[in-house]
């Protein structure tokens, strides 16, 4: 049993010491796992470490091989430096060369200029008196040009007044001429580059000569025509307002006027009456749109002066009417196309009575109703232009002034004060009536005073008029419609009956000019209704002016030569002294002679219209 136990003993023994060694192996393994896992770390963070090793190579070969490439360029940089500067050296050694030498150019060309400059100031020097002399007679001459330049301009104007008065006394029509530029439509169905091409039919062929004179140039004609004034193509509607002007002045102090506008088609006299804006709206403005006519800065002007007088003496209404083939239509009625019958007054004057009219305060009143009344105009396109204007526009601007601006004592048939002005006079005292101014006299007139007071053109006169009564003094502005030869205008139908009628009343009306020219004993302002209704104008008591209108061009020469050829015949007409009216009855005779009588006296040749 004991061997057994030792057996035992021993066995536990071994046992303890096998678990002991395991125990120390376990522990052993444990510390080398331990190991390992330090080992693994140490080993992630040394690739870790490699592998920023191994970009920081990668990118300092980077930095290395673009360091190469620029070291490459300087190289070259500093190659082409040093040729260039090379360059710069020599050719810094070559100025410095020329600068040496310079100085002595220089001193050779100075000597030579020098030479040259004392040369010419001997030669200037032994010229010197001629010089002065001539510089004298210069000065000389120059002032007595710019004397000669400002004694014509005097003279001029004062042969312009004086032909003005001189027109007056004999109670002339005054005449002037508009030559408009060309225009697109002149070449008619040929190519618009040849607009204006000399031999074309757009070639320019009627001329301003100065402002007086107008000349029709073709290689069949060479005529100049003369009128009081000419205004050429450049002329603004503001320049030819300006000549129109003084004559608005004359209707406040009792004076009929009345412009009109005759030419051909697309001449241009719409554009100069109304202007070239017919849609835009006028304001109560007192700057004008340039393109504005002689209507609406007529209307403004008046308006204004009439602005400038004693409140509520003075007042304003405006009608207007087209004659239509011979009719007189109101285009202000609610029914335009009825037809209006012409009166005439106790005192021989024309009238309309059943026309509308419309008191008006402001341009832009005036310029609407005009506007309106243009909607209701006749108008067709032509083979000339677009809007042709079928009739004869008239607006009337009547003022009517409140007896207590004039002054008078009521004039008795045969007393002294018949015949004189009467005057606005609102600031002047009444016991010293202050006389009207008269126009200066021609040089070389002796008439005596009372001759020339009778000789006079005289407004309507308060001489005239029962006291207490309203004077009415009346503005007609007229758009005549189109001379026109018909194979130029390519019309037919409805619109040849209205050319027909719209040549018949303008031969009429040269017709009128025609009898008043030659003093014949009958007028025949009833053969149509324009020159019935302008009676008053053309041959009565109005300062009337006409405004022709004339293309330019080649293709025109015919109707231009008519217009020049109408505006002479108008200038012809002496109208003599404005008189009172005589009643109907009592026809006139020949102005300023009643006992002259033009039965005998040959036709005047037709200025008239191309007749169809
Ligand atoms: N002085 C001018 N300056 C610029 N344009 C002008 C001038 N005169 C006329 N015109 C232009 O020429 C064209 C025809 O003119 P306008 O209508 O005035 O002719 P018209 O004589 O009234 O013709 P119609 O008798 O057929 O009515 C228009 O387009 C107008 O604007």
């Amino acid at each position: 049993m004991p061997i057994e136990m030792d057996q035992t003993h021993f066995l536990t023994d071994k046992l303890k010491t096998l678990e002991c060694q395991s125990r120390g192996k376990e522990e052993r393994i444990i510390a080398l796992e331990t190991e390992n896992a330090m080992l693994y770390l140490k080993l992630a963070q040394l690739q870790g470490i490699l592998r920023d090793s191994r970009e920081e190579t990668g990118h300092l070969k980077r930095v290395n091989e673009s360091d190469q490439l620029q070291r490459q360029r300087t190289g070259e940089s500093l190659a082409t430096l040093s040729g260039q500067v090379k360059a710069l050296r020599d050719e810094m050694k070559q100025l410095r060369l020329d600068a040496v030498a310079l100085p002595h150019q220089f001193q050779v060309e100075y000597d030579n200029a020098m030479s040259q400059a004392r040369l010419q100031t001997q030669k200037m020097r032994l010229n010197y008196s001629n010089v002065s002399d001539m510089e004298k007679k210069m000065v000389d001459m120059e002032a007595a040009l710019q004397e000669a330049n400002a004694r014509h301009a005097k003279e001029k104007k004062r042969r312009r007044e004086l032909h003005n008065t001189l027109m007056e006394l004999r109670g002339n029509i005054r005449v002037h001429c508009r030559i408009r530029p060309l225009m697109e439509f002149d070449v008619g169905n040929q190519d618009v580059s040849t607009l204006g091409r000399p031999g074309s039919l757009s070639e320019v062929v009627t001329h301003v000569m100065d402002d007086e004179n107008v000349v029709v140039k073709t290689s069949k004609h060479s005529k100049v025509y003369e009128f009081e004034r000419v205004y050429s193509p450049q002329e603004s509607q503001e320049a030819v307002f300006e000549e129109v002007q003084p004559m608005l002045t004359s209707l406040l102090d009792g004076y009929n006027v009345c412009i009109m506008a005759y030419g051909q088609t697309g001449s241009g006299k719409t554009h100069t009456m109304l202007g070239s804006h017919k849609d835009e709206d006028y304001h109560v403005t007192t700057e004008p749109h340039p393109d504005e006519g002689i209507i609406p800065r007529a209307t403004r002007e008046l308006l204004r002066l009439m602005e400038e007088k004693p409140p509520d003496t003075h007042s304003a209404e405006v009608s207007v009417v087209e004659i239509y083939n011979n009719d007189i239509l109101d285009l202000l009625s609610s029914d335009p196309r009825a037809k209006h019958d012409l009166v005439t007054n106790t005192d021989g004057s024309m009238c309309v009575p059943t026309v509308t009219s419309r008191p008006v305060k402001t341009v832009y009143e005036v310029m609407s109703l005009v506007q309106h009344g243009l909607k209701a105009r006749r108008e067709i396109a032509t083979l000339v232009h677009e809007h042709s204007s079928r009739s004869h526009l008239v607006v009337t601007l009547t003022v009517s002034i409140k007896p207590n601006m004039f002054l008078f004592p009521p004039a008795t048939p045969g007393s002294p004060t018949e015949g004189v002005f009467a005057v606005p006079l609102s600031p002047a005292p009444r016991d010293k009536p202050p006389r009207r101014q008269l126009p200066p006299q021609p040089q070389g007139y002796t008439g005596a005073k009372q001759t020339i007071r009778s000789r006079s053109p005289s407004p309507v006169l308060l001489a005239q008029t029962p006291t207490g009564s309203t004077v009415k003094t009346k503005l007609q502005l007229v758009d005549l419609a189109g001379s026109e030869c018909v194979g130029m205008s390519g019309v037919t139908g409805q619109a040849l009956r209205e050319t027909s009628h719209i040549n018949k009343s303008l031969c009429a009306l040269a017709d009128v000019l025609g009898a008043l020219a030659e003093h014949r004993a009958h007028v025949p302002y009833r053969n149509s209704k324009i020159t019935h209704l302008l009676q008053d104008s053309i041959g009565g008591d109005a300062k009337l002016l006409a405004m022709l209108c004339v293309s330019p061009a080649q293709r025109y020469v015919t109707e231009s030569l008519q217009c020049l050829g109408f505006g002479q015949r108008a200038r012809q007409v002496q109208r003599g002294p404005i008189k009172r009216k005589l009643p109907p009855s009592l026809e006139r005779v020949g102005p300023g002679d009643s006992s002259y009588s033009g039965r005998n006296s040959p036709r005047p040749k037709s200025a008239g219209p191309l007749r169809t």
